[in-house]
């Protein structure tokens, strides 16, 4: 039985003369949790934006989801298909509390109804661990990890079989990164594929199975996180072309 849940064939995105993504593939296999890493401008979050639709889809190649090429489909398609992401900022409606965000995205994105949006909100605000007694206040005053709880619960209101995460450890402290380890873990173990850019090496290399490293567009290496870290061209990128 063929188990890749997400296929990425010779994708590109160019911007005038900018390969931001150049020819990436890459498969993602049911229920594991991939990695994406590389320098500060290396394609990371294009090809979220590829794979997602969101704005733009890829200028060449081919996304399969399930099955189905969805490159071409609309975002909100992409986004009722099963493919969840969030994106690099602070909170999505600073003044709306977690209760009303998620009404919001289970009745979008989720396409449910009041009741049902609430009974999913309960379960995905105790899934990430989200104290009830911060339900009713708004985002904007949520401390900087109840606000990535938030994101990671909004996007997962929509019951997505992948979550696409765009640096979610951005500006937390060691330990709320070790907290963000653990919600990963479990909202993984409950049946979600995850994709996870990030900086953060510690967190990439403690839970993802296998680990992706784009530069300048392009994959530099993939595979097993622990030697795809010692890859001395990963170093290389990393370290600006100076040999240490
Ligand atoms: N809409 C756009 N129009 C023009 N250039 C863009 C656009 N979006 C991204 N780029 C360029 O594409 C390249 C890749 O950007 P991208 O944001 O995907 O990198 P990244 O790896 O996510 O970086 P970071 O780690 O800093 O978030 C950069 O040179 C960026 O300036």
């Amino acid at each position: 039985m063929n188990d890749t849940i997400l296929e990425v064939v010779d994708a590109s995105k160019h911007f005038a003369g900018l390969k931001a993504v150049n020819g990436v593939s890459f498969g993602v296999t049911r229920g594991e949790i991939l990695g994406i890493a590389g320098p500060n401008g290396s394609g990371k979050s294009t090809l979220f934006n590829l794979i997602t639709g969101v704005p733009f889809g890829p200028t060449s190649g081919e996304i399969r989801f399930q099955g189905q090429r969805i490159d071409r489909w609309p975002a909100h398609r992409i986004a009722r298909a099963g493919l969840a992401r969030t994106f690099q900022k602070d909170a999505e409606f600073p003044d709306l509390t977690a209760d009303e965000t998620l009404l919001i995205c289970g009745t979008y994105n989720g396409q449910l109804g009041r009741v049902a949006a609430r009974t999913r909100s309960d379960e995905v605000l105790g899934l990430v661990g989200f104290a009830d007694t911060r339900r009713g206040i708004p985002s904007r005053n949520l401390s900087v990890y109840e606000k990535k709880q938030l994101m990671i619960a909004s996007g997962l209101m929509s019951r997505p079989a992948v979550l696409m995460l765009d640096e979610p450890a951005s500006g937390l402290t060691k330990p709320e990164i070790e907290s963000l380890d653990r919600l990963l873990v479990a909202v993984n173990a409950s049946g979600v594929t995850v994709l996870l850019i990030e900086h953060v090496l510690s967190l990439l290399l403690s839970i993802s199975q296998r680990l992706i490293v784009l530069n300048q567009g392009s994959v530099l290496a993939q595979g097993n996180p622990a030697e795809v870290v010692r890859n001395e061209a990963v170093i290389t990128a990393y370290l600006g072309g100076r040999k240490q």
